[in-house]
């Protein structure tokens, strides 16, 4: 056991049981790591087995009940005989209890109410029963954990629960000092413990009757304990990274739910009157006897008691623990103002700060905005950002309803860019989730990191499961395994991507803040440099992550929600709830996606289908008035909800990049100061974003495809006269509403017509010719017509260069052919070359085409060896003695040849074949296809020499080559 038991809890002088009760009700809306509870340093090991045991509370049956707590009294007796101990860990179940058997009885209620209701509104039930059907196809994957959840269970497999009054539980299970010092009874009782959890382990795998009570004094107190932490080693694998959510959601049997949506009434509001009902009634139970509990007890029971009809009971709570460490709602007499829908918000909270450079530079706030910056230009890129904002930490944790769970509450009005909360974190990077091979290095893992956050901040991360099972009722077979560490992971960690690096984080308070498709908050994270000894920030080093800023980007008004985007959705609905399910495993139910025909959720499907348009490039560039004139839309949309979605800031950013691309100075003066403020608002100053958008409006032209155009050509002054005027001209000009869909109107268009006798002032459009696109200037422009990057540039260069010594190559061709055609022999060519052409020109007519030659298989080579064998036959011209390849037998031959008349005759018409068969194939061929291919002669085949036959053809005369010989000679 640790030894961090303070001084006054160890002091039996010190206040007991009484006063500790007293005392922690009324610190419910003490801030969290506050509460008197939480200083009490109870043992860590002790917690977790108190988590434990509270975590599968619903189903606990009353001898494990007494067995568990008498097993911790044991454990407490062992280790040190704390009293004060004992008794907050016996008031704490003995709330539970209570807690339980309320939520029976409001079940056995809500149940009654419900049958009546379904009657009376069939449509808001189907339209629940629909939602589940639909999710069902992704919910396969934990079918069977969610059957042991809501199967309901045969009532006599369940064992009595006996109601106890709150002084009979003081009088059991708080012992007199003489029966806490008596170990053996004790152990007895813990034996008998393990006996029992032992057989019902054995009976687990068989599960149907009551798996759950098992679980709970296996994990709690008897099972498979770590040596070192007192913990059960989780038994599947946690799979804790990328906030998969393997369980889905519970069936939603609330019926409380049903009415607050059918009667489109605010959740918070009417949780507040449920709590304050609620808080009422367990008041009165408080002080009744346990008579009350008996009697209605058993009516709970027979309506079934599975878990999930327990659900919808939440509200009929008393204060429990939870509620100690979570503040409760306030009373009902506290000045706490009903939830407005957000349409009804006053417009002076939502309307944007209007911020101008002399706000920024002098570190003035805007309306209700306190943003304090010194010079912007000491922003260096990766300058270390710290909140040097006040932070709001106005909110505090409230139940929603089951579905959603708890949620975080503004108990302020909070203006929009103020920061609402900073969060330490603690965050897992995918990294040290792949070095987990099993569940209990998981474990280990999330336990080392936990612990080094700090011991307040490890207990109330404990303490979560708690909170979670309040809002499901029971936490999941899967959870259940998994163990209060992973499980709490999985359950409230966050996905993230940053620096490159992704994982998962986690803050005590950002693990309340819920999703909304249109939030009033958004999320960034800090970066922190370290400092080398002098105190020098090290931009050189690798960064830490810093802490999770909640910044509102929409007013938010006391009461309401505070939610942030997990993802960025869009479209109907529908589609929403089903990217929410697929990537987080929750059905959306903010309040947008509950309402599916209100003004937000217009918006959301606009933007949806309005968004790629906006984004591409060839509208940019060919359609610059449609572009604008969708984007004008959507940001209209967003003002009529009033709300300023960090989506927004993109897409002002984008109209400034379509202004930029047609040099249009003015308009994106105009667009890029809009976006800025927006981005100062949602994601605070030095955001990367605010700082590009800060470095364009210093240079318009650094903008990227920047002047690819001049179609729009203006200069920054004439923007002044548009941020001056009224809202609406200047959304007419900005977004060029008049123009045509492939148009341009420039800002020198319009005219200001003055205003007289009252009339307001107006702007007119003069016309004006819309001037034509240039053509593109290569110099100046990649090939895209975009990208003006120098390495687009010389890729440009290396294409011209590339043309050109193509040209040049044909040009030298061309000069080649020319040269060669002119038929002028040069007459120091050797007789070799003369006889070549001369060869060539003889043969050229018979052999018809290259191709022919080609496949007659003849290369030059041989076609001149072939010439000089005829040559030195004919005319003894080229022996070269023994070795002469043209002679046969290595004869030289005196003279000029000796062949006859006959022989001259025969030897003509020189055709060499390498194989006469398949001439002959290809014969048979050419005669089966034309059918009249006649041969006059039978060739003769002489050996001319080692490899060849050469084919003598009567008819084709070979003389020409003496005659041209005779020609050349003479
Ligand atoms: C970080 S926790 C937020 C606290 C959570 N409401 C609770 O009570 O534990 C994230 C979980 O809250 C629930 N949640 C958050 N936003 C939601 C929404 N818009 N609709 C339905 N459930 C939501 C989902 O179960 C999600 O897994």
């Amino acid at each position: 056991m640790e030894n961090n038991i303070p001084s006054h809890l160890s002091n039996p002088s010190l206040p007991s049981t009484s006063s500790i009760s007293s005392s922690s009700p009324s610190t419910s809306l003490a801030p969290i790591g506050a509460n008197p509870l939480l200083q009490t340093s109870l043992p860590m090991h002790l917690i977790e087995t108190l988590t434990n045991a509270l975590m599968a509370l619903s189903s606990i049956s009353a001898e494990t009940w007494t067995a568990s707590v008498s097993s911790i009294v044991s454990r407490l007796n062992e280790n040190g005989n704390v009293r004060e101990w004992v008794e907050l860990l016996l008031l704490i179940l003995m709330n539970e209890l209570l807690g339980f058997l309320g939520s029976r009885i409001r079940r056995a209620r809500t149940t009654v109410q419900t049958e009546a209701k379904t009657e009376v509104e069939p449509d808001s039930v189907s339209e629940a029963s629909e939602e589940e059907a639909s999710s069902d196809d992704l919910e396969e994957e934990s079918v069977s954990d969610q059957k042991q959840e809501t199967e309901p269970k045969p009532a006599q497999s369940k064992p009595a629960l006996e109601p106890i009054s709150v002084s009979k539980w003081k009088l059991e299970s708080i012992p007199e000092h003489e029966e806490l010092s008596l170990p053996e009874k004790n152990h007895v009782s813990e034996k008998k413990f393990e006996q029992t959890a032992e057989s019902e382990q054995k009976s687990e795998p068989t599960e149907g009757s009551t798996p759950d009570q098992t679980s709970i004094s296996v994990q709690g107190v008897t099972g498979d304990q770590d040596s070192e932490h007192g913990w059960q080693q989780p038994m599947s694998d946690p799979k804790i990274g990328g906030y998969e959510k393997l369980e889905p959601e519970q069936k939603i049997t609330s019926d409380d739910e049903l009415v607050s949506e059918t009667r489109n009434e605010p959740d918070s509001e009417s949780q507040d009157s449920i709590n304050s009902e609620s808080q009422k009634e367990a008041l009165a139970k408080h002080t009744s006897t346990g008579c009350q509990h008996q009697q209605e007890e058993p009516s709970v029971r027979q309506t079934g008691g599975s878990d999930a009809d327990n659900a919808g009971a939440i509200s009929l709570r008393p204060p429990d623990f939870v509620s100690h460490y979570l503040p409760s709602p306030p009373s009902p007499t506290s000045s706490m103002p009903p939830l407005l829908p957000l349409d009804e918000l006053p417009p002076e909270l939502l309307r944007l700060p209007l911020m101008n450079e002399h706000n920024l530079t002098t570190g003035q706030s805007g309306r209700g905005l306190n943003i304090q910056i010194d010079n912007l230009s000491n922003l260096t890129p990766n300058a270390k950002y710290e909140v040097r904002e006040p932070i709001t930490n106005a909110f505090q944790v409230r139940f929603i309803n089951e579905r959603v769970g708890w949620g975080l509450f503004a108990t302020q009005d909070i203006p929009a860019g103020s920061v609402v909360l900073a969060d330490k974190l603690m965050s897992v990077w995918s990294r040290e989730e792949k070095a987990c091979k099993t569940p209990h290095d998981t474990h280990v893992m999330l336990e080392r990191k936990s612990t080094a956050m700090g011991t307040d901040w490890y207990r109330t991360f404990l303490l979560m499961a708690r909170s979670r099972m309040t809002g499901k009722k029971r936490p999941t077979a899967r959870e259940r395994r998994l163990g209060v560490l992973t499980a709490n992971w999985e359950h409230y960690h966050l996905p993230i991507s940053w620096e490159g690096r992704v994982g998962g984080i986690m803050g005590l308070n950002l693990a309340w803040v819920n999703h909304a498709c249109i939030p009033n908050c958004t999320l960034s994270l800090s970066t922190e440099y370290g400092t080398d000894e002098n105190g020098q920030v090290r931009w050189d080093k690798k960064p830490k992550l810093g802490k999770a800023i909640i910044r509102a980007c929409s007013g938010i008004r006391t009461g309401e929600e505070i939610t942030i985007p997990y993802m960025q959705t869009g479209g109907t609905a529908k589609m929403r709830k089903k990217n929410t399910m697929q990537r987080f495993g929750f059905r959306c139910h903010c309040r947008s996606c509950k309402m599916p025909d209100c003004n937000a959720d217009k918006m959301l499907s606009k933007y949806h289908r309005l968004v790629n348009g906006i984004y591409n490039p060839g509208n940019i560039a060919d359609k610059p008035a449609v572009t604008l004139q969708a984007a004008a839309a959507l940001t209209g949309q967003a003002q009529y909800v009033r709300t300023n979605d960090p989506r927004l800031v993109n897409i002002w950013v984008n109209c400034a990049l379509i202004a930029g691309h047609h040099s249009d100075l003015a308009r994106a003066r105009c667009f890029l100061k809009q976006a800025r403020e927006l981005a100062i608002i949602s994601e605070g100053p030095g955001s990367k974003l605010q700082r590009r958008i800060s470095k364009w409006q210093e240079c318009m032209t650094m903008m990227p495809g920047f002047g690819a155009t001049n179609r729009g050509l203006s200069t920054p002054m004439e923007a002044g006269p548009i941020l001056k005027e009224d809202d609406e001209y200047d959304r007419r000009i900005l977004f060029m509403l008049d123009a045509k869909p492939s148009g341009y109107l420039r800002v020198s268009c319009y005219r200001l017509r003055p205003g007289g006798n009252g009339t307001e002032q107006q702007w007119d459009i003069v016309d004006g010719p819309d001037p034509a696109p240039p053509k593109l200037n290569i110099d100046a422009m990649s090939p895209s017509g975009v990208c003006r990057d120098p390495g687009c540039y010389r890729s440009v260069m290396r294409i011209k260069q590339m043309e050109q010594r193509r040209r040049e190559d044909r040009e030298h061709r061309r000069h080649n052919k020319r040269q060669a055609d002119s038929g002028c022999m040069d007459p120091e060519k050797d007789f070799v070359a003369i006889l070549f052409e001369l060869f060539y020109e003889e043969f050229a007519p018979q052999m018809k085409s290259r191709k022919r030659f080609r496949r007659n298989k003849l290369n030059t080579y041989e076609m001149v060896s072939e010439i000089m064998d005829g040559l030195h036959k004919c005319f003894g011209i080229g022996c070269k003695g023994e070795n002469c390849t043209y002679c046969h037998h290595g004869e030289v031959l005196p003279g000029p040849c000796e062949c006859d008349d006959e022989h001259a005759e025969q030897n003509q018409g020189v055709q060499v074949q390498d194989n006469p068969e398949r001439v002959e194939g290809k014969k048979k061929k050419k005669g089966k296809k034309k059918g009249k291919q006649k041969v006059d002669a039978d060739p003769v085949v002489q050996d001319v020499g080692a490899e060849r036959k050469v084919k003598v053809v009567e008819g084709v005369g070979c003389c020409h080559a003496g005659v041209a010989l005779e020609s050349f000679s003479s």
